[in-house]
């Protein structure tokens, strides 16, 4: 086993060492009266760690002695609770890459290609599994039990995980107890005529139990050595948010602890269910939020402190639009956290809103790349960038939005309205996406999906303008779409200039504007019927002519694409 190597300095020097005073799990690597060093397991450095909180400890077997232990940077890699870290880096592969037995041989190839590399893989379900689990749920509620065995989804994902179990040449056996559940929880949904957050959690996990533990078979198979985990047995601890959990604080040295040793007793690459948690009340199963798996990468990463977080999609990076709307969108090469974050919680389906956390409090690079295209050198996401050219990253569109226009009953000059206001909406539990302020009137715009997992119904709607109407005059507005221009707020006055000459040459009429403290976004609020013609013009504007370019530094020779 490699470990680290800590130095452990004694506070009363008079009383020496001698090679007895060791602790039983760490070696000794060099002796002297006043100082000692040693090589410590993983196991070591956490249980004094959670002995002392002044990182002093009273060393057995030498009374009245005190010694400081100081940890010796820089000698291997650390993982978050200085623990020793086996692993280099964390490899996500989501649905589209993962859709078919053909897909996961792919990947397992490329898997294998970076030798180099001792990666941990964490996989989401394959293909659409997720949407049709939840779409078996749904229907499960009304079918009757006697019906639910034959529910379309249901019949489809059983083929699907059997033909790839069978392609692969992997014993069925491995997901064989998980289809039996699966039905049975159906049946279970049909008799209760009823599907809660918490039972669509339990749902919606069989998709990654049953990706990973195929996947980890066909390693096996093929002779490399891998082991199955589900996240909410490795310590992956949540809130109890069902379908939109958060990672408490307690998941780090927890995984880190369980890879770790897991290692050490009997090396395998770990194959890790994506998106899924444990409740730290309930102890139920939980999930993170649509397309949580990334938010899974980066926790393992900032848990083992790797070098590098990897998250492999069916696109070469992050783009500067959604490829859906506009097919000209180009890979953006370089992003910092901050982008990437504004980018994603904005609408940008390629990463998880939340996924960007982890890595940023680690600092640690997150890699954008293409598992249909494992050449194209994808998008680069750190903390800082070099961003002297960059002008416009990317456009984003949020679609579906809810807008409020509040105006105070009171006079100029009243203080506390804004306080009101937002009280209001913590009351109700609301989260407000993009915000413009006056002294006397606001205008807000409501996330569509209430933090991705339910819809903002119209009785909340009402409920919400009822409360306010109490202070304000209120009108609320519908079918609107935010349009994020991700990017350098240094050049603002130049993205805005030119923004608003692009709209205002298509005839659309902005409805709100705001730019964000994190100064990488503006924000502009859009009719739905508009929004993405406006995309796609913003697009040429800014990505496909050299005018701007011209506009930053006078220069004739710049191309537009170096402009992100
Ligand atoms: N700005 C963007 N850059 C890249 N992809 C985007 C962007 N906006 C939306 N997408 C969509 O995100 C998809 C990739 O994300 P996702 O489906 O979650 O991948 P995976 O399932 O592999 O994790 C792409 O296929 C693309 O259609
Ligand atoms: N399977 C889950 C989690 C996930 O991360 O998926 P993907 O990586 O395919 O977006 C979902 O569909 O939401």
């Amino acid at each position: 086993m490699e470990a680290s190597l800590r130095s452990c300095s004694v506070k009363n020097p008079s009383y020496g060492f001698t090679r007895n005073s060791l602790f039983s799990n760490a070696r000794l690597h060099s002796l002297s009266s006043s100082r000692i060093e040693f090589v410590a397991s993983p196991d070591f450095w956490s249980a004094v760690k959670s002995a002392s909180r002044s990182r002093a400890l009273r060393v057995r077997g030498i009374r009245g002695v005190r010694a400081v232990l100081e940890e010796k940077k820089a000698e291997t890699n650390q993982s978050s609770e200085g623990n020793v870290n086996q692993f280099t880096c964390v490899m996500k592969f989501g649905g589209s890459s993962l859709a078919s037995a053909e897909r996961m041989r792919e990947i397992a190839e490329l898997i294998c290609s970076f030798p180099e590399e001792r990666p941990v893989i964490v996989l989401s379900a394959m293909g659409k599994t997720t949407n049709k689990l939840l779409l078996a749920g749904e229907k499960a509620v009304s079918c009757g039990v006697s019906n639910a065995a034959e529910i379309e989804e249901l019949c489809f994902i059983k083929e699907l995980h059997l033909r790839t179990a069978e392609e692969l040449g992997v014993d069925p056996s491995v997901i064989s107890a998980h289809l039996e559940q699966l039905e049975q929880l159906l049946k279970g949904i049909a008799m209760m005529k009823e599907l809660t957050l918490r039972t669509t959690d339990y749902l919606v996990s069989f998709g990654e139990c049953m990706s990973t533990r195929i996947f980890a078979a066909y390693l096996n198979k093929i002779g490399v050595k891998a082991h199955q985990y589900d996240a909410f047995e490795i310590g992956f601890i949540t809130t109890d948010e069902f379908t939109n959990a958060d990672i408490l604080e307690a998941t780090y040295p927890a995984v880190a602890k369980r890879l770790n040793s897991d290692w050490v007793k009997d090396p395998a690459i770990p194959i890790v269910t994506g998106f899924l948690g444990k409740s730290w009340k309930s102890c139920a199963i939980t999930t993170l939020g649509r397309g949580g798996s990334d938010l899974t990468a980066t926790t393992i990463g900032k848990a083992l402190g790797l070098k590098e977080i990897q998250v492999w999609k069916d696109v070469d990076g992050v783009l500067t639009c959604d490829p859906t709307i506009y097919p000209c969108a180009e890979p953006v090469p370089y992003l910092t956290f901050d982008e990437a974050a504004e980018l994603a919680y904005f609408g940008a389906q390629v990463l998880h809103p939340q996924s960007m956390r982890p890595a940023r409090e680690a600092d640690i690079p997150v890699r954008v790349k293409n598992s249909y295209n494992a050449k194209a050198p994808g998008t680069l996401i750190t903390r800082t960038r070099d961003m002297s050219k960059a002008i416009l990253t990317s456009i984003v569109l949020k679609r579906n939005v809810t807008m409020l226009d509040i105006v105070s009953t009171r006079m100029l000059g009243q203080f506390g309205f804004l306080a009101k206001v937002f009280s209001i909406f913590e009351d109700l539990g609301i989260s407000v996406d993009v915000v413009a302020t006056s002294e006397v009137s606001i205008s807000l715009t409501l996330d569509p999906s209430k933090l991705w997992s339910r819809e903002l119904i119209q009785q909340e709607l009402d409920h919400v303008v009822e409360e306010l109407e109490k202070i304000a005059v209120v009108n609320l507005l519908q079918g609107r779409s935010i349009i994020s221009l991700i990017g350098n707020v240094q050049h603002s006055s130049l993205i805005l200039e030119k923004a608003f000459h692009v709209l205002r040459t298509n005839g659309v009429n902005v409805q709100m504007i705001s730019q964000g403290a994190s100064k990488v976004n503006i924000s502009l609020i859009v009719n739905d019927s508009e929004a993405e013609q406006c995309v796609r013009a913003l697009h040429q504007s800014f990505f496909e002519s050299s005018d701007l370019f011209e506009l930053i530094d006078g220069s004739t020779n710049g191309s537009a694409s170096s402009l992100h």
